[in-house]
């Protein structure tokens, strides 16, 4: 993608056909793993505004996101497999881990962070949303030269991939779009082992 010093990052839009995106969307939904992360701010219990469900290939490994654990099942669901079976082909990228992120209107968000090191495969289902990286900031500087915010909208159906050192180098979010009814969902796809239990 261009404008991203630093980064290495695809978008394609139609990764997936829309009415394939719209069943699997429908279908994530039913999943009985949802829950909504607590994290702790200045040591008071915040609880997030979305739902995520985490699964992993192996039962010995362990999933860690910004210091806390998740909660993750395993196996991996029939829909799960086929989903992670057509990113993985696609890609030609093995995954051992999912994380489901479910954004139920557009009240919900994730504030600007960094992710671990791999690859990592984000599919978007339903609503569109709007996508922000930021340059990270490191001493007051950024840590590239010729750094801009850049947004984009993240469509139904369509894959983001982050590698290289785009998480040393910026920050992404999404952020509240208060007037979105619809929900989305994002598959974000890890091959991250490297935490045993
Ligand atoms: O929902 C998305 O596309 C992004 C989610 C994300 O950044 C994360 O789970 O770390
Ligand atoms: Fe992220």
């Amino acid at each position: 993608m261009k404008g991203l010093p630093g980064a290495t990052v695809f978008y394609q839009h139609e990764f997936i056909d829309e009415d394939t995106a719209n069943r699997w969307y429908t279908q994530l939904t039913e999943l009985e793993t949802w829950y909504r992360p607590t994290l702790s701010m200045c040591g008071k219990p915040y609880v997030q505004s979305r739902y995520i469900a985490s699964y992993v290939k192996s039962p010995s490994l362990n999933a860690r996101y910004s210091g806390h654990s998740v909660k993750v099942n395993h196996p991996y669901p029939p829909l799960l497999e086929e989903i992670q079976r057509t990113v993985s082909e696609r890609l030609g990228v093995g995954f051992e881990h999912v994380l489901l992120n479910w954004y139920q209107d557009g009240s919900v968000h994730i504030g600007k962070h960094r992710d671990s090191k791999e690859v990592i495969a984000s599919l978007s289902l339903g609503a569109k949303r709007t996508f922000i990286m930021h340059p990270y900031m490191s001493n007051g500087e950024k840590k590239v030269v010729g750094a801009e915010v850049k947004r984009w909208v993240l469509g139904n159906g369509s894959l983001l991939v982050m590698q290289g050192d785009t998480q040393e180098n910026w920050k992404h979010e999404i952020p509240k779009e208060p007037k979105i009814e619809e929900g989305r969902i994002s598959l974000n796809f890890r091959q991250l082992v490297h935490q045993k239990r």
